[in-house]
Order: C-alpha cells, then sequence, then structure tokens
C-alpha cells in the first residue's frame, strides 16, 4: 500500500522536522490539501508554503484542492513541483478541459470525489485520469471518522475501470488508521492518506510502516 501523509495533521511550528521525518520515512508521496472556504467550510495553506515544503521534500508532491475553480491555478500548483493535481469532480465545470490543463502542464491529474457522490459518475472520465481520490470523510478537516461506504465505492469503481479499460491508481483519504487501513487494502485502494493516525502517533514513521505493508 502506498502511503501519502496528509501535511494539514504536521505540526506547522515544525514544519521542517516534520518533512524530513517524512523524507526519511517509506511514504510514497506527500499529501497536500488547499482549501479556499468556500468548497470546504476550512482554509488550510496555499502556494508560498508549498513551494517551501517542495524545497524540504524529497518525495513527490500530491496536492488536492478542495477549492472552486482549480482550472485557474494550474500554473501555480505546477509552478509549486507538485507531481499530481487532484481536484474535486463537484468543483468542475468543464472537468475534461481540467484534466487535459493538468496533463498539458506536465502533472499527473487526479479526480477526487466526496463522499455522497457516486463512483458512475467518472464514467466519462475515469479513463483520462491517472488517479481517483475517493473521500471517505467530508472534506475540510483532519480527524474525522471513516465513513465505511467508502469500501464499496472502491468495488464500484474496480468494476467501471473494467468496463471503460481504464488504469488509475485508488488512492483514499480521510480517518485512515492501521485498521481501516486494512480494510482499504483488502477492498483493493492501492494508496491512502493518512494525518492524524500518523502524525499524533509516538513512532510516525513505524505507523507509516504499517501501513506501507498493508
Ligand atoms: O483532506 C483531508 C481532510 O479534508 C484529509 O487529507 C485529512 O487531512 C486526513 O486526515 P485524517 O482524517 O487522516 O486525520
Amino acid at each position: 500500500m502506498k502511503v501519502s501523509p496528509s501535511v494539514l495533521s504536521a505540526d506547522f511550528g515544525n514544519l521542517a522536522r516534520d518533512i524530513q521525518m517524512i523524507n526519511d520515512s517509506k511514504a510514497s508521496m506527500l499529501h497536500l490539501d488547499v482549501m479556499d472556504g468556500v468548497f470546504v467550510p476550512n482554509i488550510s495553506f496555499g502556494f508560498p508554503v508549498i513551494k517551501h515544503i517542495q524545497a524540504l521534500s524529497t518525495k513527490p508532491l500530491d496536492v488536492h484542492l478542495m477549492i472552486v475553480d482549480p482550472d485557474k491555478f494550474v500554473t501555480q500548483v505546477r509552478d509549486c513541483g507538485a507531481a499530481l493535481m487532484t481536484v474535486h469532480y463537484e468543483a468542475c465545470t468543464h472537468l475534461n478541459r481540467v484534466v487535459q490543463h493538468i496533463h498539458d502542464a506536465g502533472m499527473k491529474a487526479g479526480v477526487a470525489l466526496n463522499p455522497a457522490t457516486p463512483v458512475a459518475l467518472l464514467r466519462d472520465i475515469v479513463a483520462c485520469v491517472d488517479l481517483v481520490l475517493l473521500m471517505s470523510v467530508n472534506p475540510g478537516f483532519g480527524g474525522q471518522k471513516f465513513i465505511a461506504g467508502v469500501l464499496d465505492k472502491i468495488a464500484e469503481l474496480k468494476q467501471l475501470m473494467a468496463q471503460k479499460h481504464a488504469h488509475a491508481l485508488i488512492e483514499v483519504d480521510g480517518g485512515v488508521n492501521a485498521e481501516t487501513g486494512k480494510a482499504l487494502a483488502q477492498a483493493g485502494a492501492d494508496m491512502v492518506v493518512s494525518g492524524n493516525y500518523l502524525f499524533k502517533s509516538p513512532d510516525p514513521q513505524h505507523a507509516i510502516e504499517l501501513l506501507n505493508d498493508l
């Protein structure tokens, strides 16, 4: 299982220390949640902070935009050195165009679904993206309870991907710990985002390793 630790749960007063800890861990990517206070009821951090993190990180950046109109920011996300830019299905009027712009900018493209958004809506985009991010909490905050309905959504997504000959990675985000991570691994998730469980652990690198070994 690939692991993408969520910086939202890091200690912002000791960010360099926490990024170094992730550099020295078995994490595959570094997950960065950008929030606008409109699409989600919270505001996190923006591009200057991501640039600073990019300078410190040896892991590829997995940037998750929880904002309306993400198309406006493709160039800025690219200029932050992101490897993967994920936008919400619910936030894009012209999703196919946004995905094209992300690819034209040289990044991998991901599409995210909120817990109440059905997988079937991805029918005409799933073959065009590199990753599908299934939210297992309502986005906006770390430390929320895992919504187990995502397990059925993984099965539906796998079926849809087979029909469409799609090869996107399946990433799940929200409330992921050793127990929910195990259920996600059994359901067929390829990558998990984890925040509170990892950063509040007495040994975050070991916690990353536990998820990685699932
Ligand atoms: O996108 C989000 C929350 O909106 C997540 O990336 C969280 O940051 C994950 O944190 P935990 O639920 O694992 O604490």
